[in-house]
């Protein structure tokens, strides 16, 4: 299908996971989905928004209910509802006013405020968004609205940095003024919008602007332009390890926890933001509703990252750094290289061999230093050395790793015999 020979794929029914027969007449597709597919954005996973006259909940309840598709009502007073199929979820919602036009003003963005009529195919756009989408511009559709849900004024940012859009003056302009509404929004609605920011190399810009339009200091009160600076620095980081080392650069990519969105670069940019102090940091972060696991990341890094000042350890030394970072290292790391300013002051890859040999340790399973495996268990040496438990054992324990990480014993017998010694002495 074609409008005004562009191809749409999502927009087209056919590529939808239920038949346009269901939708009423009419039925409007409105929001990033329209967006998107004016802009030619892919997405991977097909999202779409459904605005209906009346009756929003009972279509999606029918069309659930034949495609054996998942079911949600989201809101049962603005009639609201989700279908969830398994490569795509849509979202059905009752037109907000008595017109579509009424409905579109209440919009965010002008941007996002145009609908499609898939029956007609026709484009139904009163606030000018294609202008503004081919111009690249966020533009609001008014100062009410975005007090109306103040959230809008970081979706704002957000959206520049997922769209490299900018952010037409009077608006921003706008949201420095109604800045100080942000503390109205639940403070996990912000949390999404920061995490986005924080996880999109194009976010480091507009997190600094959202910082200067005062929309951030709720939540990072301790921010200074040297916090700013810094973060600006991981992104140098990161893109040097991305050039110079890709395995590092995947461990930065991957996952906190798997239920839990952040990625090592993106807690080693709060760490960054928070206060440098780790209790201090903890409330801020937990103000903003991070996860223990999150928490628990950027405190770890921020204590343990003063240690690399001096990158020349022994290798006793490593393995206790190594025991204590666990799989907070690539965060640290960056920290490190952040702040030693090694950055600016060593061009290239230089800058990275100061960590190089702990880098390496830590991305091979086999090295004894990083992870060591053990090569006997408490229990086999409170047999053989005829003990009871005590804190002295935990301590036998350690000495073994470390002197299996130093290459001085590599068997169990030779494990008992070191713990003999030490308990003589
Ligand atoms: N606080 C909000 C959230 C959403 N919307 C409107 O609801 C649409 C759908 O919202 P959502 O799916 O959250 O965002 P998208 O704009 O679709 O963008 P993305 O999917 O990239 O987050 C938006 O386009 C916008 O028209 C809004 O006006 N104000």
């Amino acid at each position: 299908m074609t409008i005004h020979g562009l191809i749409y794929p999502t927009l087209v029914p056919d590529n939808w996971p239920f038949g346009l027969e269901w939708l009423p007449q009419p039925a409007y597709i409105v929001g990033g989905a329209v967006r998107d597919a004016l802009l030619g954005r892919t997405r991977e996973y097909l999202d779409l928004d459904f605005i209906i006259p009346s009756g929003a909940v009972a279509v999606a309840q029918a069309i659930a209910r034949h495609y054996q598709a998942g079911f949600v009502l989201l809101d049962p007073q603005r009639q609201i509802a989700r279908v969830v199929f398994p490569q795509a979820t849509v979202d059905f919602a009752q037109q907000e006013g008595d017109s579509l036009e009424t409905d579109l003003h209440r919009r965010d963005f002008t941007i996002n405020a145009i609908a499609y009529n898939p029956h007609t195919a026709e484009i139904i756009d009163p606030l000018q968004g294609r202008t503004d989408l081919k111009q690249g511009i966020l533009r609001m559709v008014s100062a009410a609205n975005l007090k109306d849900d103040p959230l809008r004024l970081m979706r704002a940012y957000r959206q520049a940095a997922q769209l490299d859009f900018t952010i037409e003056p009077t608006t921003q302009a706008t949201i420095q003024t109604l800045a100080s509404y942000i503390t109205e929004v639940a403070a996990e609605r912000v949390r999404v919008e920061i995490n986005y920011l924080l996880a999109n190399p194009q976010g480091t810009f507009w997190l600094r602007k959202a910082a200067e339009n005062n929309l951030l200091a709720p939540f990072f009160p301790n921010a200074t332009l040297e916090s700013w600076e810094k973060l600006a620095k991981v992104e140098i980081v990161a893109a040097l390890i991305a050039q110079n080392s890709p395995h590092f650069s995947r461990e930065l990519q991957k996952s906190v926890r798997d239920t839990v969105k952040t990625t090592w670069l993106g807690i080693a940019k709060l760490a960054c933001l928070v206060h440098p102090h780790t209790e201090l940091a903890e409330i801020e972060l937990q103000k903003l509703t991070y996860s223990r696991a999150e928490i628990k990341a950027v405190t770890t890094a921020l204590q343990l990252f003063p240690q690399l000042k001096s990158a020349h350890k022994s290798v006793r030394e490593q393995y206790f750094f190594f025991q204590e970072a666990g799989n907070v290292f690539a965060a640290t790391i960056i920290l490190a290289l952040v702040d030693n300013n090694l950055v600016s002051a060593m061009p290239g890859d230089q800058s990275l061999r100061v960590y190089a040999p702990l880098i390496s340790r830590y991305l091979n399973p086999d090295d004894l230093v990083a992870h060591p495996t053990k090569i006997i268990s408490g229990d086999e040496l409170i047999i053989a050395l005829n003990i009871s438990p005590s804190p002295k054992l935990g301590e036998l324990l350690t000495e073994i790793a470390v002197a299996q990480a130093e290459g001085k014993i590599s068997t169990p017998e030779e494990a008992i015999a070191l713990a003999q010694s030490l308990l003589v002495d």
